[in-house]
């Protein structure tokens, strides 16, 4: 509804079809090494894509269902709009407000095609990430009743539902608020990006790197145009930063006065996580992102308690889809299955 003003239904008991693509993607991501050697080839050389692989086609089938999707959605916010008002109100979604931009005195035009690309893009960046992160949450809060109920307790006593205003402020309720940016650490729904250096420079290493020739540097060279991985998930979860227990999912550590240790102060980006990257292409959405997990948090835990299908001990390992996506050890798909009861009281 915030991006588009547009009810997905997916609350309704059927799956709404933006769900049944990227679903149909993750379900299809079975991939062999031959799909991965021409994914990683197709980086470096374009023809590549060319190539029929099953996840190369099933990217292909998602790009056409998601520009339909997107086209459905424009037409009508544009019918809408041209009728007067969405729903008796303005419309401030993401997608109303670009639309307007389009007829925007002085500002640059936006054409229909950028206003297109952009809702491709919103409905990628925007909807797996997020609900990915609400996966993994959901996940740490069913193996770890402790925390789940220590989170529901500071729900309970809140009593009324956050504003907005309040989701986005550490504050109004701290132990959501660590529960959320724990989860965003241990779990970066994006593990990994790349960049690429728009100069030669030389960056300089806090701690001298051994190479195989035996020598030891304390700087690495880099020449313009090379392309630079990025391995977010290791550093949110790096020992040498966030200290001997960084690979726990132990949200205190946000609430403690030294739980953060000075090496990870020292990473920027957003509340020392690289989960939405950093710099001037870093995550446009990473705000609405925040308080939308707290928002679907406050209500589920409150209401409802989760606990693994199959006991706390249950393995899970990561299955390959657009993004990894958690699922128990040995089973097809990228479903991750929960038993949920309501919440009754003590
Ligand atoms: C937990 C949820 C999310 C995570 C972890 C996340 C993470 C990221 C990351 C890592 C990037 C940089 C990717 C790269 O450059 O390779 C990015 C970019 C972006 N994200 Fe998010 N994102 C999330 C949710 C959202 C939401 C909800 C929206 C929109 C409402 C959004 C909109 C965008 C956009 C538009 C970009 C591109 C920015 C640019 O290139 O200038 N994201 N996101």
């Amino acid at each position: 509804m915030a991006g588009f003003s547009h009810e997905f239904d997916s609350l309704g008991g059927k799956p709404a079809t933006i769900q049944q693509v990227f679903s149909a993607f993750d379900a299809s991501a079975k991939q062999s090494f031959v799909d991965v050697a021409v994914v990683l080839f197709a980086d470096v050389f374009p023809v590549f894509s060319y190539v029929p692989v099953s996840c190369v086609k099933s990217l292909t089938d998602m790009q056409n269902t998601l520009s339909g999707i997107a086209k459905k959605l424009l037409d009508r916010v544009e019918k809408e709009k041209k009728e007067g008002v969405i729903d008796g109100k303005e419309d401030k979604s993401i997608i109303g407000v670009l639309i307007k931009a389009t007829e925007a005195e002085g500002g640059r035009h936006v054409t229909s095609e950028e206003v297109l690309s952009s809702m491709k893009e919103l409905l990628l960046a925007g909807y797996i990430t997020t609900s990915n992160s609400m996966t993994w949450a959901l996940v740490e809060l069913a193996r770890n009743p402790d925390i789940q109920g220590k989170l529901r307790d500071e729900l309970l006593a809140f009593g009324s539902e956050p504003t907005y205003d309040q989701l986005q402020s550490s504050l109004t309720l701290p132990y959501l608020d660590a529960v959320v940016h724990e989860s965003l650490r241990i779990h970066p729904p994006l593990t990994d990006f790349v960049r690429v250096a728009t100069e030669d420079d030389v960056i300089p290493l806090s701690a001298p790197v051994i190479t195989k020739s035996g020598q030891a540097i304390n700087s690495i060279s880099v020449a313009r145009g090379t392309k630079i991985g990025l391995p977010m998930a290791c550093i949110n979860r790096s020992t040498a930063i966030w200290g001997p227990d960084a690979k726990v999912f132990r949200p205190e550590r946000w609430l403690e006065k030294d739980g953060i240790p000075k090496k990870a102060q020292d990473v920027q980006g957003y509340r020392h996580l690289l989960t939405f990257a950093d710099g001037p292409r870093n995550c446009l959405g990473k705000g609405f992102a925040v308080s939308e997990m707290k928002a679907v948090l406050s209500v589920l835990v409150k209401s409802f308690v989760f606990e693994m299908r199959d006991g706390p001990n249950t393995q899970i390992e990561l299955c390959r889809g657009i993004l990894p996506r958690p699922r128990v050890v040995g089973e097809e798909g990228a479903a991750m299955p929960l038993r949920v009861t309501r919440y009754e009281g003590c």
